[in-house]
């Protein structure tokens, strides 16, 4: 990779990080080893498929701490993911031979000591991944907003097993091929935490998403090489900015002394105090930075927000805690009927209760502002459009069978698969946990005459689906899977492959628990083969942008019963 001459791009770095709270092992400040545990043996994070991971890892996490102990990341946990990135940056021998001295959570850098490195490669996360300088080089140092090849200044505020985070401070040498500061739109990049990419072509943006897939499958899916098909390249999102419809702001109560003086005389409802942030939280803190907009958000978005802050600055003292604003782009049902579709005005819903419309392809939605819908409106027709496709007119050799019947949309949400895709089913079933949902999704069959007969929608756990549906033709049935970030879990797995759909599609906001999925898919359904020989084959992988100028990838899976 060829680099430029020398160029100093100073890095708005926001307010100093605040030294980290100090315990009696951990002595802070400058010139002062980060917090560090006490090196000792660490205690493994519970499996995935623990009864409540989540629950049981935090106890376990904070006994641990107690102890002085370190504790592995959770499975399939942001951690999880970004060690294994760190792994792949030191290599196998160097990470066994750490384990084996028993050095691996002995950082080398003082708390915000200043450490000039070159970028190795991109995170999952979108941050850079670096080798600390010799002598320490068997150490990671992670920077965000760095791009490979670039030689950085960044400033270590926390360290963990055989890695340390760090602000950057500036960029000495940029990656000239990479990184355009004249992409950026927004005066907040650098700083707010929402976005990594904006200083990068949005084909390079597509092209690091494909990566993180890549990596995603090879890392998480225990899938064997030579059976994985390439993973295809990231479909684009129509629109780069002003595409997200929903943006959550937030805000803290007036500090108690605040609250307790109540508004200075000499400043007026119209003057903002200082201490009032308003916005999104800062990059690695958990400090509220105040921003005034956000070019990702939807125009009518934009617009409402700046009048929102204003009422905020006016009434601010009368808070007692703080708020989680909700902005959600709607259709403006009133001025519905005297505009062609496509065409209608649209609203800032800010009520929680408030219901929202939205239009996608010929389809309307309705569901309550507060709920699950998906964010990115441009997107949304080519991501329900490549499902479509891959179920009713699939390349290859099952291109020969006529088109299921039947549909299953397991996390329907309001509905979105389920009645996207309905011109093409004689028989629909959706199912969802959330009641709200269930009710939405089942208003927007009716709401694009879809009769009951064809479409219906039930709440409850997403394995129940099975039993909900004898009467489906397994051969001729199609299969959604659209879960969580957690993705699904081993019941669900167990009757998938019991049912035998002949196509599934695993939709996911989060690849690597969608690479756990579809593996344990594979390993189940080639142990439970029939005397048919039948068994469900990994037929393609693509990524979605649904959130560009983010690292944010959605992945979609095609499985085919073969
Ligand atoms: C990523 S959203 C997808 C929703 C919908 N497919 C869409 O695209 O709008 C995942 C949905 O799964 C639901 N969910 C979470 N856990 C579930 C479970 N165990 N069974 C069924 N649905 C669940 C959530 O309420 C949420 O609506």
């Amino acid at each position: 990779m060829s680099v430029p001459p020398v160029t100093v791009i100073e890095v708005q770095t926001g307010q100093t990080r605040p030294a980290p709270s100090s315990g009696p092992s951990s002595p802070i400040g400058n010139g002062k080893k980060p917090r560090l545990e006490e090196p000792s043996p660490p205690v493994p994070g519970p499996s995935s498929s623990a009864a409540n991971p989540k629950k049981s890892h935090k106890k376990l996490a904070r006994k641990a701490k107690k102890k002085g102990q370190h504790v592995t990341p959770e499975a399939y946990s942001n951690e999880d993911i970004l060690w294994h990135d760190v792994e792949s940056v030191l290599g196998k021998e160097v990470v066994d031979a750490a384990v084996e001295a028993g050095t691996e959570w002995d950082a080398p850098f003082e708390f915000r000591e200043e450490v000039e490195v070159e970028v190795h490669s991109m995170a999952s996360n979108g941050d850079g991944l670096a080798l600390a300088p010799a002598p320490r080089q068997h150490w990671v140092v992670i920077v965000p907003q760095a791009l490979p090849g670039e030689k950085v200044r960044a400033r270590v505020y926390r360290s963990s097993r055989l890695h340390s985070v760090a602000d950057l401070v500036s960029v000495d040498v940029p990656n000239a091929e990479m990184r355009d500061m004249s992409r950026v739109k927004c005066k907040y990049f650098g700083t707010c935490a929402g976005c990594q990419y904006q200083m990068l072509s949005y084909d390079t943006q597509l092209d690091l998403k494909r990566t993180v897939v890549v990596k995603a499958y090879q890392n998480f899916s225990n899938i064997p090489e030579e059976t994985m098909p390439s993973i295809l390249g990231t479909i684009a999102s129509p629109l780069q900015y002003g595409y997200r419809t929903k943006i959550t702001p937030h805000f803290e109560a007036p500090p108690k002394k605040v609250q307790k003086a109540g508004r200075p005389s000499e400043e007026d409802d119209t003057t903002q105090p200082n201490w009032l942030k308003i916005g999104f939280n800062q990059i690695g803190k958990r400090i509220t930075m105040d921003i005034e907009d956000c070019p990702i958000a939807t125009p009518v978005l934009t617009q409402a927000y700046g009048p929102m802050r204003e009422n905020i600055v006016k009434n601010v003292y009368s808070y007692k805690k703080g708020v989680s604003l909700l902005l959600r782009d709607s259709i403006d049902v009133k001025a519905e009927d005297t505009h062609a579709a496509g065409e209608e005005p649209h609203v800032c819903i800010t009520d929680h209760r408030a219901t929202v419309r939205e239009r996608v392809g010929d389809m309307l939605f309705e569901y309550t502002a507060g709920s699950f819908f998906q964010n990115n409106n441009s997107v949304l027709v080519p991501l329900t459009d490549y499902v479509r496709d891959a179920i009713v007119s699939p390349s290859g050799s099952a291109s020969s069978q006529s088109p299921p019947t039947h549909l299953v949309d397991a996390y329907c949400g309001a509905g979105l698969f389920a009645i996207m895709l309905s011109p093409h089913f004689t028989t629909i079933a959706g199912i969802e946990l959330s009641s709200d949902s269930i009710a939405s999704a089942t208003r927007n069959a009716t709401l694009n005459h879809i009769p009951a007969t064809k479409c219906s929608f039930r709440a409850g756990d997403a394995a129940a689906i099975f039993a909900a549906v004898p009467d489906f033709p397994p051969n001729e049935t199609a299969l959604i899977i659209d879960p969580p970030r957690k993705g699904t879990d081993e019941n669900f797995i167990e009757q998938l492959i019991s049912f035998g759909a002949r196509t599934v599609v695993y939709v996911s906001c989060n690849v690597h628990t969608q690479a756990r999925d579809v593996g344990m898919i594979l390993r189940k359904s080639e142990e439970h083969a029939g005397q048919d020989g039948q068994r469900y084959r990994l037929e393609s992988i693509r990524g979605f942008d649904l959130f560009p100028q983010t690292a944010h990838v959605e992945s979609v899976a095609v499985l085919r019963l073969a």
